[in-house]
Formats: C-alpha cells, structure tokens, sequence
C-alpha cells in the first residue's frame, strides 16, 4: 500500500490529507511543519505531498530528490525561482505541481483554454476568486492557472498581459489584458469565476469548492497516480486525461 508523507502537516490542508488517504486506504507515513526533516520523511514515504509554504519547497525537492520519491506540490504562492526549482527536480524525479488539485478545476481550465480561443481577443477576460480570510497569497493559485488556461487558448504569454488589483485611476482596459480580482473573507473554499465580456453578451464559467476534501482527494489520486510515472513534470490534467 502506497505509503504517503504530507509536507504541512498540521495545516487546513494537512488535516484533510490526512482524512483522505485513510478513506482511501492507504498510508499516512507521517508528515511535518515548519522546523521538521522533510529527508527523514522522504525516506519513510512512497511520495510526498506538499501544502505549505513556498519557504518550503527547496529543502523539500532536495530531500525527495535525494530519495528519489516523486512529490505532488500544492502549495501556491510560488514565483518563476520556484518554478526552476521544480523543473530541476524533475530531472529526477516525477513531480507534480498545480495551483487546484480538484477535478473540476482540471476540467474548468480545458473549457476556458477552449472558450478563450473559440472566442477570440474581441472578447474580455476578467478572473474573480473569493477565499477565506487566513489565505496569504493573492490571486490564487487557481486563479493564475486559469488565466494561463486563457491565454494558452490566445496564444500569448500572461505575463505580459496579466492585470491584477486595479486601484485609482487605472485608465480604459487594454485589449488582450486578462484581469485578476481576488476577495478574502469568512471561511470560503474557494470560488473561481471566468467572464468572458463581449459586445452585449457576457459567457461565465464557474467552479466553487464546497469543501477542501475535494483538494485532498484529488491531491491523494495523483500522489498514487505520479508513483508510476517517470521523472518528469506532470499537471492534474494528466492524471485526469484531459487536454492541458
Ligand atoms: N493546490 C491546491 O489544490 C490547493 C492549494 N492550497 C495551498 O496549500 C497551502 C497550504 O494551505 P493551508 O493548508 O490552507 O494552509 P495552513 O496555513 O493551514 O497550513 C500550512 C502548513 O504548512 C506548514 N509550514 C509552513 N512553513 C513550512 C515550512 N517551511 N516547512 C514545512 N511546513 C511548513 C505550517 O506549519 P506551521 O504552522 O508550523 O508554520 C502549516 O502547518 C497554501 O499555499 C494554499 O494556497 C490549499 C488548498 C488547495
Ligand atoms: O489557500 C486555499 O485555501 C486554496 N488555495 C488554492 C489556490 O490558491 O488556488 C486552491 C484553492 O482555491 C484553495
């Protein structure tokens, strides 16, 4: 039985790990928080999880590398240096990382991917998401990934187009831009939701999270998934089936 160890234990996250890889009837190797040995569990797992923090992630590939344990990363908040992190353990080991371990997101970025480049650029693209108030990074991870969705359907790079936080006198929109809005407050899971504006017609495409479980179900699917895979970089898509 497929033995897992969570980075981030003792969080939201973590404790819903640790729920769903007993219903689903494998095993919890243990886990660690801020100050823990992430090689000593890396030795005692399969794979790894990661929900924690982005302070986490190199000493955490380093020690799944070292034991050549592939890693699922879910934490968010992760910069481009991060993102080298993750390509250099793949060299290694299987990895994979997503802002949204559920399927419904999974399936949510292929129908924006699709819509955004059956539309085409006349159409705005505006990204809403709403979390609880302990959320630390803004926009949400999911919230970026869904914006990539969209402009891989434009063919363009995000960056160069992203919008975030518009505050004063921020000008008209320019065409091609896709905006981000976040909302923090309550006990939200998380609500994403996609507009599409055009010319005296809106197309809105939505995924609200009733309960994190659904991350941690997911997160545990792909943990069993990655264990058979090659080193390499991997999305939820693949472990879904659905085009990226
Ligand atoms: N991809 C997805 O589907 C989802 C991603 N997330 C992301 O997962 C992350 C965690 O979310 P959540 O569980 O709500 O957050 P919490 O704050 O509840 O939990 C974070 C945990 O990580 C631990 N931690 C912090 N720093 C380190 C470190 N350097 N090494 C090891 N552990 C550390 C914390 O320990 P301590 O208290 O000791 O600091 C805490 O136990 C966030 O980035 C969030 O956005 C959340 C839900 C779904
Ligand atoms: O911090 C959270 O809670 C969540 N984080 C992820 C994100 O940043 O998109 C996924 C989910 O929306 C919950």
């Amino acid at each position: 039985m497929t033995r897992i160890g969570i980075i981030g234990s003792a969080g939201r996250m973590g404790h819903a790990l640790v729920a769903a890889i007993a219903a689903a009837d494998l095993v919890h190797a243990g886990g660690i928080d801020k100050g823990g040995d992430p090689t000593a569990l890396a030795v005692a797992s399969d794979v790894l999880i990661d929900f924690s923090s982005p302070h986490a992630l190199e000493a955490t590939l380093d020690a799944a590398a070292t034991a050549g344990k592939p890693i699922v990363v879910g934490t968010t908040g992760l910069e481009e240096r991060h993102h080298f992190l993750l390509d250099d353990a793949s060299k290694d080991i299987a990895v994979l990382q997503t802002g949204n371990t559920s399927l419904g997101v999974t399936l949510l970025a292929a129908l924006v991917r699709q819509a955004a480049a059956s539309l085409g650029p006349d159409w705005d693209i505006e990204i809403v998401e709403t979390h609880h108030r302990m959320k630390l990074d803004a926009p949400s991870g999911t919230a970026l990934l869904l914006g990539q969705a969209a402009a891989n359907g434009r063919e363009l790079a995000l960056d160069s187009h992203k919008v975030s936080g518009r505050d004063g006198i921020t000008g008209a929109r320019t065409a091609g831009d896709i905006g981000f809005a976040a909302l923090r407050g309550g006990t939200v899971a998380g609500d994403h939701n996609v507009h599409f504006l055009g010319e005296q017609e809106r197309i809105s495409l939505s995924h609200l999270a009733e309960d994190r479980s659904i991350f941690a179900r997911g997160a545990v699917k792909a943990a069993v998934w990655l264990c058979r895979q090659r080193a390499g970089r991997y999305g939820m898509e693949d472990v879904l089936g659905l085009p990226a």
